[in-house]
């Protein structure tokens, strides 16, 4: 960008000067490119996780080959203290698990039979058998690392308009200096206002930041799209949540099981309680749901019990389930959603719904060839660094955290007031949720949404930033979020937004300090004070300030043992 000053300096017969011009150029250009690598190696840290070789069991041996020679259903093996080359889940063994190289987390997970394990993590002590399902390109490490290279490339609006400023800048320094020349018939005075003027610290001004922060939070376990996600997380203002698994563990319990009277048996042969009849009726009605509330009520069911599959179902988001079998209709959903489905709701259901929610729950309703047969009542515990993570994101600026649900308003309550959320949004659909959405950014600007991407789908696409949780082994989720934090914890949300913000902050230090050094120069060239050599220096002082500056991003402290300390599970170090 400086190179046009050499030719100058030699045609204005200043040899000493062109020689120190020389020189500075030829520096200044290497240390930028010195740390610029330097600050793509945050990536480079993540590719040395990937192992070299792996074992795994070919017709009863031991063979040691390369990741991605290992085929998808061999059976891998790892011993204490190894590396993990392939994604997949454990046939046999445990281990304690360092992940933290996939979610930042620093705390080993302690995993067993049928756990999923990542490319890239390491078995702290057990011997485990893998069955290998993800290999080579198709594992999370992978994906992480493609996903940061792109977003290290894609340009942030700020570098935009960098740019389209510079295309404008150029020129107009050009004509300043042919004037100036014209003006003063001064070859020297122009040629160095040209060669100071040029404006290398702005142009990397933010892409040096954008590199620095997105590095530094993929090493976090937070995947950020790219730049512009990065300058739109740090102006989040509201932050939407769903409910059952976002602020909940997604994990509740059968807590009241309200059989209805005249409940029929699933067969002439089943000779049960009622209470049971209706958990059977719930959980072929779920059968072939992935729902949180259908694994509930599997879970409430004896071990052994192997009743009867849906022969065909129909799900309808945020209301309930249809399912046929034996060419019955069997249902179960939102109250207000079967409501409409069913001949009649007896008073003794309407009672019964009142003393379920009064406790709170979560409720839903079974019917039978449209006849109500009875209530469900669940529970679901707030996961245990809710609390402490939510006050971590309002700490970060964010004001406004509103919950989103699907859920009755007095089991949302009972959540929000365990969690200190004061806005809750309940009874809604899916598309009432992205309204919800549309109305938070028209009143409170820049909003958030992080939820389950399953009915949260259209209202994560509608925020200006959807985040996805416990992004881990889902590819979807790793694909479509804009911002994916690979742990399932909630303190890795104000983490992401506190890195954002750090990050603008970086970008608006470095562009006062690009556009203050040219305009100092400047004015020390008209004023006669500076001149060719001296100018140059300064201005490549100012670059490799920026440069500096955006490194700092690199060595913000470890977020993870930030947020692990804000979540409580890690003692201070002393
Ligand atoms: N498969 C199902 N089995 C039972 N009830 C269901 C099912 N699907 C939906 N419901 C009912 O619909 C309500 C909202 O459903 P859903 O979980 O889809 O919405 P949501 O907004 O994501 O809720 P949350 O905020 O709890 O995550 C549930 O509280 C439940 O009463
Ligand atoms: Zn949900």
């Amino acid at each position: 960008m400086t190179g046009q000053s050499i030719p100058g300096a030699l045609f204005i017969g200043e040899y000493w000067e062109s020689a120190a011009v020389t020189f500075l150029f030829v520096l200044g250009g290497y240390l930028e490119a010195r740390t610029l690598a330097r600050t793509r190696s945050a990536l480079k840290d993540l590719l040395a996780l990937a192992p070299v070789e792996v074992v795994v069991r070919r017709e009863g041996d031991e063979v040691t080959v390369a990741p991605h020679e290992v085929e998808p259903g061999e059976t891998v093996i790892v011993r204490p203290g190894g590396r993990i080359g392939v994604d997949g889940s454990i046939l046999g063994g445990r281990a304690a698990i360092d992940e933290s190289a996939i979610t930042g987390e620093p705390i080993p997970a302690e995993k067993q039979e049928a756990d999923s394990v990542f490319a890239g993590t390491v078995s702290h002590d057990g011997y485990l058998e893998i069955r290998a399902e993800g290999v080579g390109a198709d594992t999370t490490l992978a994906r992480i690392i493609q996903r940061v290279e792109e977003a290290q490339e894609a340009k942030a609006p700020t570098q935009r308009f960098i740019e389209r400023f510079a295309a404008w800048y150029t020129p107009a320094i050009i004509v300043m200096a042919l004037g100036a020349y014209a003006l003063t018939r001064d070859a020297p005075l122009a040629l160095t206002l040209l060669v100071i003027a040029c404006p290398g610290a702005l142009v990397i001004s933010t892409p040096i930041s954008v590199i620095a922060g997105i590095g530094r939070s993929a090493r976090g376990g937070i995947l950020i799209k790219g730049g512009e996600y990065l300058e739109t997380a740090g102006r989040i203002r509201a932050v939407a949540f769903d409910k059952t698994g976002t602020l909940t563990q997604g994990r509740p319990e059968v807590m009241t099981v309200t059989p209805l009277a005249g409940i029929p048996a699933l067969s002439a042969a089943e000779n049960t309680q009622p209470r049971q009849r209706l958990l059977h009726w719930a959980a072929l009605a779920e059968s072939g749901s992935e729902h949180p509330l259908g694994r509930a009520v599997e879970r409430a069911l004896p071990a052994d019990y192997a009743g009867p599959r849906a022969d065909d179902f129909e799900t309808a988001a945020g209301g309930g389930i249809s399912a046929r079998w034996r060419g019955r209709r069997v249902e179960i959903g939102r109250p207000d959603w079967l409501g409409e489905r069913v001949d009649e709701w007896p008073d003794a259901a309407a009672a019964a719904l009142e003393d379920i929610r009064e406790r709170g729950e979560t409720v839903a309703a079974v019917a039978v060839d449209g006849a109500l047969v009875g209530l469900l009542g669940f529970a679901d515990r707030i996961r245990p660094e809710a609390v402490e993570a939510l006050k971590a994101l309002r700490a970060t600026g964010v004001k406004r955290l509103v919950m989103l649900t699907g859920d009755h308003a007095a089991s949302a309550r009972r959540i929000a007031r365990e969690l200190g959320i004061e806005e809750v949004q309940a009874g809604l659909l899916p598309e009432q949720k992205l309204e919800a959405i549309e109305t938070l950014q028209r009143e409170s600007g820049t909003t958030a949404m992080v939820g389950d991407g399953i009915n949260d789908a259209p209202a994560l696409a509608t925020a200006d930033i959807g985040i996805a949780m416990g992004a881990a082994g889902t590819d979807v989720a790793i694909e479509s979020a804009d911002v994916a934090l690979m742990a399932d914890d909630l303190g890795k949300i104000a983490e992401a937004v506190g890195m954002a913000r750090a990050t603008l902050n970086n970008i608006r230090q470095n562009v006062v300090i690009a556009l203050l050094t040219v305009a100092g120069l400047l004015a020390g060239v008209f004023a006669n004070e500076v001149h060719m050599a001296g100018g140059m220096f300064i201005h490549q002082v100012s670059v490799l300030v920026v440069v500096v500056n955006g490194m700092r991003l690199m060595r913000a402290r470890p977020l993870r043992q930030r947020s692990a300390l804000a979540a409580g599970r890690l003692a201070p170090a002393a």
